[in-house]
């Protein structure tokens, strides 16, 4: 269990949270002006996520984006990311004090009652919930939490930064925004939609409705 560091600001979330699979959609997205992103590598040695997270880090730099990186906890030391993503298996293996003492903001992932107080333990910097609604992403052993479960973890959290994940849209935005979620993580949306860069720029272009 890693301690709070009271001298650390809380974070502020900017409202759109793409996720992206690799260097060449992460650098194609942060030109069109995205301020939060997560490298979300699967399946690479650790030397092309080294090199993927320096370039990452680079442009993200290059353009006041911060980055988040997700899994690799060992690697956001090495590389000095932002931010670390841990899932709960994630979250048991990483050397959480290594990661406070490196400076490295942690946001953790959360799916039911018990996966919160877990994350709760650990002082994150933000706190995931999903899937919100139905992913095409990847398997998973939970039902959507749909809107009112947001809200649940809105009101047991307080002011802790809330992302909210799974099957988001620009037509589902408001909704789990106004259900208390202060960032929207989306992979499926952009990446399989027929013109990627007008949807980021849709996505961005509510990010900053929103922001006003
Ligand atoms: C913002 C955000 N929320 C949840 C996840 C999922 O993390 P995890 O449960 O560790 O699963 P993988 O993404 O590693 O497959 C995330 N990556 N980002
Ligand atoms: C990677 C991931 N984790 C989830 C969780 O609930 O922890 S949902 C998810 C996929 C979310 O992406 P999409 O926008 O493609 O549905
Ligand atoms: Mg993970």
């Amino acid at each position: 269990m890693s301690e709070p560091d009271l001298n650390r600001m809380p974070v502020k979330l900017a409202p759109f949270y793409p996720i992206v699979p690799d260097i060449g959609w992460l650098e194609r997205i942060v030109q069109l002006g995205v301020k939060l992103v997560q490298l979300r590598i699967k399946d690479a040695t650790r030397g092309a996520i080294v090199d993927q997270t320096r370039r990452a880090l680079d442009v993200t730099k290059a353009h006041g984006c911060q980055l988040v990186l997700n899994d690799y906890w060992d690697v956001a030391i090495e590389t000095g990311a932002d931010f670390i993503h841990l899932g709960q298996e994630d979250l048991q293996a990483a050397d959480l004090v290594a990661l406070r003492k490196a400076g490295i903001r942690v946001g953790v992932s959360t799916h039911d009652e018990t996966e919160l107080e877990t994350a709760l333990l650990v002082y994150p910097d933000y706190v995931a919930l999903g899937p919100i609604y139905r992913t095409k992403l990847k398997i998973m052993p939970w039902a959507p939490q749909g809107l009112e479960r947001l809200k649940l973890w809105r009101s047991k959290i307080g002011a802790l930064p809330l992302v909210a994940i799974g099957g988001l849209t620009p037509d589902r935005a408001t909704g789990a925004a106004d259900a208390g979620a202060d960032s929207l993580a989306v992979i499926t949306d952009f990446v399989t939609a027929s013109d990627p860069d007008a949807r980021i720029r849709e996505w961005l272009k509510w990010a900053a409705d929103r922001r006003s």
